[in-house]
């Protein structure tokens, strides 16, 4: 553990409820991949076919097989199980009048009165999570809870966050893409208090799980599986960033959806401007690795990546529970995230990274980034010129 134990409690809370979610998620995803072979005709916006995508909440959902709406809710019945299960553990630990929770999903879809089968899915599925509570070290509600508790749990992640207090921060599946893919995707849980991420964990149940907490130090926590309990903290082991100081050596991550991302920044970027082009300049080494969720991240945090950039189209605004748990695992181990005027993210004025100047740019070390903030500065200038 490290010299900072302020948030010892917190952190080993978040921990275990995440690697329990990351056991809910993994038998969903397992399912879902032998169901539909294999889980590789899932179509994204920019696949080349024709995608099965729609709109609900705030973002865009994708989905498998066919394009009924039934198809699309199914496939957040973990999401909303996970959010109903944080909620509720977090609660139970700390009380529910202590606790305020910013998260991904809303509660409208799963309580109209069409949406009776999707609750009862979220029911079953978060009392067979809770039900394996006492493996991971967690305490849980007394008995089977029913439909009203469930909603109020997933309804209590209602806060909008802010410059004060304590407000925990989640995203139940991060990369959906990903996950209906049988890839990459990440569940993210951090701590913000007073504006400033004080704690964050990311599981990523198909890399490693990766944890960390406030005191210069990163964690990364192997998933246990069969009937083994969670040692926590005697089974984590240290991550540190990759020491890399030279962009032509280092290796880019990028998402694997290039609608996430300003196409016309990145390649005009690299046609026009050679070496000064942080694009081309970062990727002699390799190509740069397209990978989904916060999951780039974590490739950052633990040294098998050095550089993850993300410029959004514009319009776009970048949400806090994409990034506050991811950030402070990179900077805890040793890493820097700003936005693209290297300024840091501001977590403190709600729901989104406002004032967020054009992108993001996360990078292994202070030297690196510093050279990668000079490049996008010069690309930029040069093709707004
Ligand atoms: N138009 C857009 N531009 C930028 N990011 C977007 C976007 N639409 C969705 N996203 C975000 O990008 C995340 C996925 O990142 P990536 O493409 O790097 O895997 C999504 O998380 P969710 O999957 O949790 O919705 C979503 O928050
Ligand atoms: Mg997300």
């Amino acid at each position: 553990m490290g010299k900072d134990d302020k948030y010892a409690e917190e952190l080993e809370v978040a921990v275990r409820v995440v690697h329990m979610a990351c056991s809910l998620c993994q038998r969903v995803q397992q399912k879902l991949v032998s169901d539909n072979g294999g889980g590789g005709h899932v179509k994204s916006k920019d696949d080349d076919s024709p995608g099965y995508c729609c709109r609900m909440s705030s973002s865009v959902k994708v989905f498998i097989g066919d394009s009924s709406e039934s198809r699309v809710k199914n496939n957040y019945v973990k999401d909303w199980s996970i959010q109903a299960t944080v909620s509720l553990i977090l609660s139970e630990t700390f009380g529910s009048e202590n606790v305020s929770i910013v998260a991904e999903e809303d509660v409208q879809t799963l309580s109209k009165a069409d949406s009776e089968g999707l609750l009862a899915a979220v029911v079953k599925a978060v009392n067979e999570c809770l039900a394996e509570a006492p493996k991971y070290g967690l305490r849980i509600p007394d008995g089977a809870l029913g439909t009203s508790q469930i909603l109020e749990a997933i309804s209590r992640c209602n806060s909008s966050g802010g410059p004060t207090g304590r407000h925990w921060v989640l995203d139940p599946v991060d990369g959906t893409l990903g996950f209906v893919r049988g890839d990459q995707y990440a569940i993210a849980l951090a701590l913000i208090e007073d504006g400033k991420v004080v704690l964050g964990v990311l599981g990523c149940p198909n890399y490693p799980l990766k944890k960390e907490k406030g005191a210069g130090e990163a964690w990364m926590q192997p998933l246990i599986h069969g009937n083994k309990k969670l040692e926590w903290p005697n089974s984590a082991r240290q991550i540190r960033v990759s020491p890399c100081v030279d962009p032509a050596l280092a290796t880019v991550c990028e998402p694997v959806e290039r609608a996430n991302t300003d196409q016309v920044l990145y390649s005009r970027s690299r046609s026009d401007h050679g070496a000064l082009d942080a694009f081309t300049y970062c990727s002699r080494r390799t190509e740069p690795m397209r990978v989904h969720s916060m999951v780039k991240y974590a490739a950052i945090a633990c040294g098998d990546v050095e550089i993850f950039m993300k410029f959004a189209r514009s319009g776009y605004k970048e949400k806090i529970w994409d990034h506050a748990a991811a950030v402070n695992i990179i900077e805890e181990a040793g890493g820097v995230v700003t936005d693209a005027g290297g300024l840091s993210l501001d977590f403190s004025r709600g729901l989104y990274l406002e004032g967020l100047d054009r992108g993001i740019v996360a990078c292994c070390g202070a030297r690196l980034h510093k050279k990668i903030i000079a490049a996008v500065y010069a690309s930029w200038e040069a093709s707004n010129l």
